[in-house]
């Protein structure tokens, strides 16, 4: 990998100096991004382990609906476009209920005596 640049070699020092601000701008916002992202999928991964230890469903349809409204007018005030905002949102949501539907699996496996040797029970108990 190299250093230079090859779509900014071209222009002025003044524009070369001005895109690497915004750029930096726009790293510190990507890493402010991934870091909320990550700590969403903490509290989201805590859901599906609270759903599955109650046989609850991994995906609320309801709830979804409610987010994406109010989602979409946040965007709305904040000049993002509603649609990308919900695409967004559907994304994520796509994402943690596979996570969900995944440890409804791992924890009805672990349930299952014979799926689990620490209690397993012996012959002829
Ligand atoms: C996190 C939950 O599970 C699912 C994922 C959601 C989300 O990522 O916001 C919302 C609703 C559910 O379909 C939840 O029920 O709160």
């Amino acid at each position: 990998m190299t250093t230079s640049d090859t779509t900014t070699d071209e222009a002025g020092p003044a524009v070369r100096e001005e895109l690497a601000r915004l750029r930096d701008s726009i790293d510190n916002i990507d890493a402010a991004v991934v870091h909320m992202l990550a700590e969403r999928f903490k509290c989201t991964q805590q859901v599906g382990r609270l759903k599955a230890a109650h046989q609850l469903p991994p995906a609320d349809p309801g709830r979804e609906a409610r987010q994406i409204a109010r989602l979409r007018a946040l965007a709305e005030n904040a000049k993002l476009d509603p649609a990308f905002a919900e695409k967004f949102l559907n994304f994520i949501i796509a994402e943690v209920i596979r996570h969900h539907e995944r440890i409804a699996e791992d924890t009805l496996g672990g349930a299952t005596p014979s799926a689990n040797p620490a209690t397993r029970s012996s012959p002829g108990e």
